[in-house]
């Protein structure tokens, strides 16, 4: 297949607008000092000119341990697998619903993944555990949401429900309480207003911050505003089966597509009067980059040129690797495109432009981690005095039995953090992402791992920064670049010097 998007040559001007140059320092400057501001944290100030281009620097003395940051995301999505072991927010990324609910809903799915060979009515689930409760099952919101997971529960190792169903179920729907967990009370799950039965919300505010940023696009349900909900489920399976990167990238479309009909809105409004939709002119493209702004920040190269080569990939198989890359990119690119295409954005829906986006997660520092509550319940449990320990345990064991090694999975994901990608490596840092217990969505939290001075320079470690030198160097090349903090210049001149050292010992040396 030519991997040859026609919109790349139609839009060939817009896409070098919106990629080339990133936009005039002033408005950088201005963007960042708002985001700042709107994150209620002053302490830091973005500088566009330091020795690795943009860098995060401390506009205050922070003490040891102190918090740096708070970072929400720009866009996030939870790792598909993970669905299985968490029902967390799909805007803010909280467990939702309660420590029962979450133990229940994960035993239900493991005990999908176990039935994988069962005999299924048509809709996918498995007879074995719907039957014995066929009368509910149609209001059983959790049904729906696992169509969709049922594929990656049927490759979900050691799920072994050994607790009657009824014990499950009783579990998912509230009717039977563990001891204590009242101590743990989550928010409501709230379902998708889209009706899609697969996002669930914290409250009725993510619900709509999540439409209006990017679900109204990409809701597979009754109320979604895509073009064709059949070519987005095809996308998203797609996706699922191939790189999850692309939901992340569909996102990042949904929320340019959707700030920039907001923006035009309130453009016609002020403008009052209404143009041809049809013809991007230069307002309409002013408009576009706008909406696109929060995404242009980012630091990107075209995926399949930054995504580093496999180990089991042989150094002269390189091309065909990356050409591969590319078309994988080129085939979710054409189902996204049949499922949410707005003619007014069509930049956007280019190869060169979807590269780029996918390229920006590939080399930012991405993931999205949220501790387990019922890690912290059962703990909790685990240290009560007996005889309180003895008799909650006579409930909770057989629970904890059941869910095995993996009860403690924190939900897992990627997302884009607009402050947090803009701080440089050091295998020396300053600071870490580090959550702390009071840390419970999917926001970055940076923390001051030493005293920072007002003036100096906020630096993270994207990898183990306890590593000898080389595997730090070639960790860090999976980012696309060679490290050259202190540490790294030190060590590097260090291991030059005893190279040569060694050379001259044995006779090597210069001439
Ligand atoms: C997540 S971005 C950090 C923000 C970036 N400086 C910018 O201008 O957008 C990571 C990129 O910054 C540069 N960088 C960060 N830390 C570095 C280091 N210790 N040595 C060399 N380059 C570094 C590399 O180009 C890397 O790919």
């Amino acid at each position: 297949m030519e991997t040859i998007c026609p919109i790349d040559r139609k839009c060939a001007s817009q896409i070098s607008v919106l990629l080339h140059p990133s936009p005039p320092p002033l408005q950088v400057q201005e963007y960042f000092e708002e985001l700042i501001s709107s994150r209620q944290c002053r302490g830091i100030k973005v500088k566009q000119n330091g020795e690795f281009g943009k860098g995060v620097y401390a506009d205050l003395d922070f003490k040891e341990d102190e918090l740096i940051l708070k970072d929400p995301m720009l866009v996030g999505i939870q790792h598909p697998s993970n669905k299985i072991d968490c029902l967390v927010c799909s805007f803010c990324f909280q467990f939702i619903g309660s420590i029962e609910l979450q133990i229940g809903r994960k035993l239900y799915l493991q005990s999908l993944g176990l039935s994988a060979s069962k005999v299924c009515d048509k809709e996918g689930i498995s007879k074995d555990f719907c039957d014995s409760n066929s009368a509910d099952e149609e209001d059983d919101c959790y049904v729906k949401e696992c169509k969709r997971l049922r594929k990656c529960a049927s490759s979900s190792p050691n799920g072994k429900v050994t607790l009657p169903k009824g014990v499950v179920q009783s579990l998912m729907n509230g009717e039977l309480v563990l001891p204590h967990s009242e101590k743990f009370s989550l928010p409501p799950a709230i379902s998708c207003p889209g009706g899609c039965g697969e996002a669930y919300y914290c409250s009725k505010t993510c619900a709509e911050a999540d439409w209006e940023s990017s679900h109204s696009l990409l809701c597979t349900g009754e109320r979604s505003e895509a073009l064709s909900r059949e070519a987005l489920s095809k996308f998203m399976q797609h996706a699922d089966e191939t790189n999850d990167i692309f939901l992340l990238a569909a996102k990042t479309i949904s929320f340019t597509i959707l700030r920039y009909r907001k923006l035009k809105a309130a453009h016609l409004k002020r403008q009052n009067k209404y143009t041809d939709p049809v013809e991007l002119d230069c307002a309409e493209l002013s408009l576009l980059l706008e909406a696109w702004k929060p995404v242009s920040i980012g630091y990107k190269r075209r995926w399949w040129e930054c995504i580093s080569l496999p180990d089991d990939v042989d150094r002269s198989d390189e091309t065909a690797f990356r050409m591969e890359v590319r078309d994988l990119a080129f085939t979710s690119l054409q189902l996204l495109k049949a499922a949410i295409f707005d003619q007014e954005c069509e930049p956007l829906f280019s190869l060169e432009i979807y590269g780029n986006i996918i390229g920006m997660f590939e080399l930012n520092n991405l993931d999205l981690v949220v501790a387990s509550p019922v890690e912290d319940y059962f703990l909790y449990i685990d240290d009560l005095p007996d005889p309180e320990k003895g008799e909650a345990e006579e409930v909770t064991q057989s629970f904890l039995d059941a869910l095995g090694d993996g009860y403690s999975v924190c939900c897992q994901g990627t997302a884009f953090y607009p402050l947090q990608s803009c701080m440089n490596h050091s295998c020396c840092p300053n600071a870490r992402a580090f959550k702390r217990e009071e840390d419970k969505d999917g926001q970055a939290t940076i923390i001051a791992l030493r005293p920072i001075s007002k003036g100096e320079e906020v630096t993270i470690s994207y990898i183990e920064e306890d590593l000898p030198f080389e595997e730090r160097q070639a960790l860090l090349a999976d980012y696309g670049f060679r490290c050259r903090c202190t540490k790294c210049l030190e060590e590097d001149t260090q291991l030059i010097s005893k190279q040569e050292h060694i050379k001259k010992k044995l006779g090597f040396g210069e001439v």
